[in-house]
């Protein structure tokens, strides 16, 4: 790969500055939000406790009314239960009765577990209870202050975080209603060539069994229907369109796409041919809203990237269906909310070398990895055999090589989940 090439971690950073999806937010009931992306942070509306309350069943007493070590003969005033209603203040000389996550009666300053006790913890309220902790507790023992658990104000989720059955749970705790989430992404997806036969593969459709043989030169479609599958994986709804290479016919297309859509992708139609339509259509010598580079990238070289008519932004990724998938996961992923996209260190079986190998390159060499779990515990990755497009049908990692994926272990690699 000569040295011209583009660094792919540069575009990968310039892609996420110049091209910002601003999916529509929706305030969602809180059941409704689950596994959905928070637009904003979540903050605690109130303090949780909201008052002090009681962290064992015991008795609630005045730390200064206890003769530990000695025990303590007192006459039980009041029986508080954690149930609804106001609480009367504790008189000086004596102790309540109290159960867990109820309200400390106000005079009391600490709770004296009923194991430390005389008491049944089953039936009525005594009418004295024996208090005999070993020592002399702490102030406020066994007492939760208002607050302790959430503090009004705290964030609880920041924007971009998947909502989980924590949150969920918190949101109930304190009586939020609804959760600021995206609204899925759509995404118009555009394949160009002449050569593509098939349907374009819609959701659920019978793909274009059998049609490639029709003509020769022909080639089924696929990246509509394997974009797609990553993009919905990652929460998007997905248009597939195909155009032709015509400039005019493509031109129609993309603004179909780009109707009702945040992100456009095209495929195909950007190297460095004499039919590549979606460079002549918007590239320096066409309309000039996207710019095109080669990256010191393989696969996935040619990338592009611009704005399309309306202000909807637009990637190009290259037509051969590996390249257009690289370029999807290391420059399209970063952009949408809530995407697992960053690479990460992952110990690496590769025992032919290849990306020990490729380290001699130029920029990123992606090859196809599967996650294996070991017996002793340890994640590695390891690496499929097989050219191009066959090892994909078991490769659930892109492993990054070359020179720009340099690790600081030999023996770990840098990945990313497909
Ligand atoms: N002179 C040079 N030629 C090429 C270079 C180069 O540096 N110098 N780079 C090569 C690389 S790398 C790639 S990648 C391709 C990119 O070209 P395009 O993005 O214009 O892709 P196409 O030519 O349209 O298609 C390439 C290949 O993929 C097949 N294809 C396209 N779309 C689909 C689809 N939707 N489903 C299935 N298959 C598809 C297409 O039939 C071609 O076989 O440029 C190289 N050339
Ligand atoms: O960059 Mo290309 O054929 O290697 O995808």
């Amino acid at each position: 790969m000569s040295t011209h090439h583009s660094d792919p971690w540069r575009w990968r950073e310039l892609v996420a500055r110049e091209l910002r999806l601003a999916p529509a937010v929706h305030e969602v009931p809180v059941r409704e939000a689950a596994g959905r992306v928070l637009a904003s942070a979540v903050r605690s509306p109130e303090d949780v406790p909201a008052v002090a309350v009681s962290a064992m069943d015991g008795f609630a007493v005045r730390r200064a009314d206890l003769l530990a070590p000695a025990p303590t003969r007192l006459p039980v005033a009041m029986d508080l239960p954690a149930r609804l209603g106001a609480v009367g203040a504790l008189a000086p000389g004596s102790a309540a009765r109290i159960m867990t996550g109820a309200p400390v009666p106000a005079g009391a300053d600490l709770i004296v577990e009923v194991e430390a006790t005389d008491a049944d913890p089953r039936g009525a309220a005594p009418a004295e209870v024996v208090l005999a902790p070993r020592a002399l507790p702490e102030p406020l023992r066994h007492v939760r202050g208002p607050g302790e658990e959430i503090a009004r104000g705290a964030v609880l989720a920041q924007a971009g975080d998947r909502v989980g059955a924590g949150l969920i749970g918190l949101a109930c705790t304190l009586g939020i209603p609804g959760l600021p989430v995206h609204g899925a992404v759509r995404v118009g997806v555009v394949v160009t060539g002449d050569e593509l036969v098939g349907e374009p593969a819609a959701a659920g459709a019978d793909h274009a069994a059998g049609t490639a043989d029709e003509a020769p030169g022909a080639v089924r479609e696929s990246n509509g229907a394997m974009l797609a599958a990553a993009l919905e994986a990652d929460g998007c709804t997905v248009r597939i369109l195909r155009s032709g290479d015509e400039p005019a016919q493509l031109e129609a297309v993309l603004d179909e796409a780009a109707d009702g859509a945040d992100l456009v992708l095209t495929t195909g139609g950007i190297g460095h041919g004499a039919y590549d339509v979606v460079k002549e259509l918007l590239g320096p010598h066409g309309r000039d809203t996207s710019r095109f580079s080669h990256l010191a990238l393989r696969p996935g070289g040619p990338q592009g990237l611009g704005v399309l008519r309306g202000g909807v932004p637009v990637v190009h990724l290259p037509g051969t269906p590996v390249g257009a998938l690289v370029g999807l996961h290391l420059f399209v992923r970063p952009l949408l909310p809530g995407a697992d996209a960053a690479p990460r260190g992952m110990l690496l079986e590769d025992p032919h070398g290849r990306i020990a190998r490729s380290r001699a390159r130029d920029g990123l060499v992606v090859e196809p990895g599967r996650t294996v779990h070991g017996p002793d515990g340890s994640t590695r990755a390891v690496l499929q055999d097989g050219r191009r497009l066959a090892p994909y049908g078991r490769a659930d990692l892109l492993v990054l090589g070359g020179a720009g994926a340099q690790t600081a272990q030999a023996d770990t690699a840098l990945v990313v989940p497909l």
